[in-house]
C-alpha cells in the first residue's frame, strides 16, 4: 500500500491495465488529482496476485474434504447445560465479552434502500433487525450489571447512513460509549476481461471486499485497543442479516470457553444440497468453511443410504473467536474469492451502464479462511428454528417475510413452553420484546393483555 505514482505505473503496465494510464494522460487539474491519490491507496499487488491465482497462473492446492467433530446441543445433559450457561453468565458478568457485526455488505439481492440492518422485517413493534440486535444485547448487559461492547463494521458506502440511523433512534437505548462504528476495506472492480473499470471519469469503482479484513479494520480503527483496555477475552461475531440471532449467548460463551480452542463456532443441519450457506468441515485436516457457491457439485450432493447429506453442518456466520486470535491475525494476508456481480460503471463515453447481466468481478476476502489457522475449532450443532432466519432476498427464500414468520413462531412456542394456553393467545401474532426475553426464559408470568405493551 501507499505505492507512488511511478510505482502504481508499471503495475498498471505490467498487469493489462493501459487504460486506466490512457485515462490518467487525458485529466486534468483536480480530476487527475483526484484519480492520482485513489490509484496510490490501492493495494494493486494484492489484487493482481488475486486475479493471477484465479486465472491459474499461480497453482492453488488440491483440497480434502472431511467431515469435522461437532457437539450436539441435543446431547448435552441438562446439569452440563446448566453448567454451561452458569459460566457463560460469569464471563458476561466480568465484562469479558463483547460482540462485533459485520454490516458492510452491499445486499444487493434484497434491494432495499440503505443498510441491511435498517431493515424493518415486517414485525408488528416495526423494529429493524438493528433495534433487535441492540435490544437482545441490553437484556444481556442490564443482567449482568456490565457492558457488552458493540463493534459495528460499515463500509465506505453505508457508513454515514448506519451511524445516522443509530444516532437518531438515541442507540435504541443502547449506552453510545459501547457502540463502536468502524469501516471496512474495498477493492476495485474488475470486467469479465480483467479490466479496471469506472464509477466516474476520475474514479475507479471499488467495492466492499469481504469480511474477511474485519480483524485487521478492528486494529486500524483503534477497536481492538479498545477490546483490550476494557479487558475483552471473546467477541462474538455475526452476520447482520440473521433475524433470530442470539447475540453473546451464555450458553455457547461457556462451551466455547469449556475449549481449549481459540474459535468456536454454530452450525445447523443442511438438509437441502442447493441451500445457499456453507459447509463446515476439515479441509487438509485444518479446520474450514467451504462456501456454498464454490462447492463441488459432487461433494454438495453426496449422501447417505437414509439420504442425509454427507456434510450436513451448515455455516450460519456465528462465531466466537478469543480475543488474542483476533490480534495475531488482524494483518492475515489471506487469498481473495471471486465472484461475478452485476456492478453499473462508466463506460469509455462516459455513459452509466446498468447491466441487467453479473458483468463484473468483486474480489472479497471471508473471516472463515481464518480457521485452518487455529489449534481447533469448537463446533456446537443447534436448532435451525431457534438460530437462524436469514434475510438475504426480496422474496420467497430467505425473504423478510420468511424471516418474520420465524420470529414470531418462536415466540408463539416460548410461550407454550411457559405453559400459556393456544386459547389464550387466539389467532393473535405475538411478539416478544428482546427487553423482555432473550431466549423464552421469564415468560410464565406473560398475560395476552401484555401484547399491547411489548
Ligand atoms: C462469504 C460468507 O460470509 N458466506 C456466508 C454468508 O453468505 P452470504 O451470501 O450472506 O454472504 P455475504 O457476503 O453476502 O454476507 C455475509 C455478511 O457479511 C457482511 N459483509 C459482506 C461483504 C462485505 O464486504 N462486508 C460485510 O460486512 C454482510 O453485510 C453480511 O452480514 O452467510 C451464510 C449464512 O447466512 C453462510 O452460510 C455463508 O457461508
Amino acid at each position: 500500500m501507499g505505492l507512488n505514482i511511478e510505482q502504481v505505473r508499471s503495475l498498471l503496465l505490467a498487469n493489462n491495465q493501459e487504460h486506466v494510464l490512457d485515462r490518467l494522460e487525458r485529466l486534468k487539474g483536480p480530476a487527475k488529482d483526484k484519480l492520482v491519490a485513489q490509484l496510490g491507496n490501492i493495494d494493486f499487488d494484492a489484487l493482481f496476485r488475486a486475479i493471477h491465482i484465479h486465472t491459474g497462473l499461480s497453482k492453488k492446492r488440491n483440497e480434502r474434504m472431511e467431515p469435522i467433530p461437532y457437539v450436539n446441543e441435543t446431547d448435552i445433559g441438562e446439569q452440563e447445560q446448566h453448567a454451561l450457561i452458569e459460566q457463560g453468565w460469569s464471563l458476561l458478568r466480568t465484562g469479558k465479552v463483547g460482540a462485533v457485526v459485520v454490516a458492510g455488505g452491499q445486499g444487493s439481492r434484497l434491494g432495499h434502500e440503505g443498510p441491511k440492518g435498517t431493515l424493518d422485517i415486517g414485525l408488528p413493534s416495526g423494529k429493524s433487525l438493528f433495534q433487535l440486535q441492540a435490544e437482545r444485547l441490553l437484556n444481556l448487559s442490564n443482567r449482568a450489571g456490565k457492558p457488552i461492547p458493540w463493534y459495528i463494521m460499515t463500509s465506505p458506502e453505508n457508513h454515514a447512513v448506519t451511524e445516522m440511523f443509530f444516532h437518531a433512534a438515541d442507540c435504541f437505548g443502547y449506552p453510545p460509549e459501547d457502540v463502536f462504528f468502524f469501516q471496512q476495506q474495498t477493492m476495485p472492480v474488475l470486467d469479465h476481461n480483467w479490466k479496471l473499470i469506472f464509477a466516474a471519469e476520475d474514479e475507479l469503482l471499488v467495492a466492499p471486499s469481504g469480511h474477511g479484513e474485519c480483524f485487521a479494520s478492528l486494529g486500524k480503527s483503534g477497536a481492538i485497543d479498545d477490546m483490550k483496555r476494557r479487558g475483552l477475552e471473546w467477541v462474538f461475531y455475526y452476520n447482520v442479516d440473521n433475524a433470530l440471532i442470539k447475540i453473546a449467548d451464555p450458553a455457547f460463551i461457556g462451551l466455547a470457553v469449556s475449549h481449549s480452542n481459540p474459535i468456536a463456532t454454530k452450525v445447523i443441519e443442511k438438509t437441502d444440497s442447493e441451500e445457499k450457506i456453507g459447509i463446515v468441515c476439515l479441509k487438509n485436516g485444518r479446520p474450514a468453511v467451504v462456501e456454498y457457491s464454490e462447492i463441488q457439485e459432487d461433494i454438495k450432493k453426496l449422501s447417505d443410504k437414509a439420504g442425509r447429506l454427507f456434510y450436513n453442518l451448515g455455516h450460519i456466520s456465528i462465531h466466537l473467536f478469543k480475543l488474542d486470535f483476533i490480534e495475531r491475525h488482524a494483518d492475515a494476508d489471506l487469498d481473495y474469492h471471486i465472484a461475478s456481480k452485476k456492478m453499473a460503471y462508466i463506460d469509455k463515453n462516459g455513459s452509466l451502464v446498468k447491466p441487467s447481466e453479473p458483468n463484473a468481478y468483486k474480489l472479497e476476502r471471508f473471516i472463515f479462511d481464518l480457521f485452518p489457522r487455529a489449534s481447533g475449532l469448537t463446533v456446537l450443532k443447534t436448532k435451525r428454528e431457534e438460530e437462524f432466519a436469514p434475510v438475504k432476498n426480496k422474496g420467497g427464500e430467505d425473504s423478510p417475510q420468511n424471516a418474520r414468520r420465524l420470529v414470531l413462531d418462536q415466540h408463539r412456542s416460548w410461550l407454550k413452553a411457559a405453559g400459556i394456553a393456544a386459547e389464550e393467545l387466539n389467532d393473535h401474532e405475538v411478539e416478544i420484546s428482546p427487553l423482555r426475553s432473550f431466549s423464552g426464559e421469564g415468560l410464565h408470568e406473560y398475560k395476552a393483555s401484555d401484547r399491547a405493551s411489548q
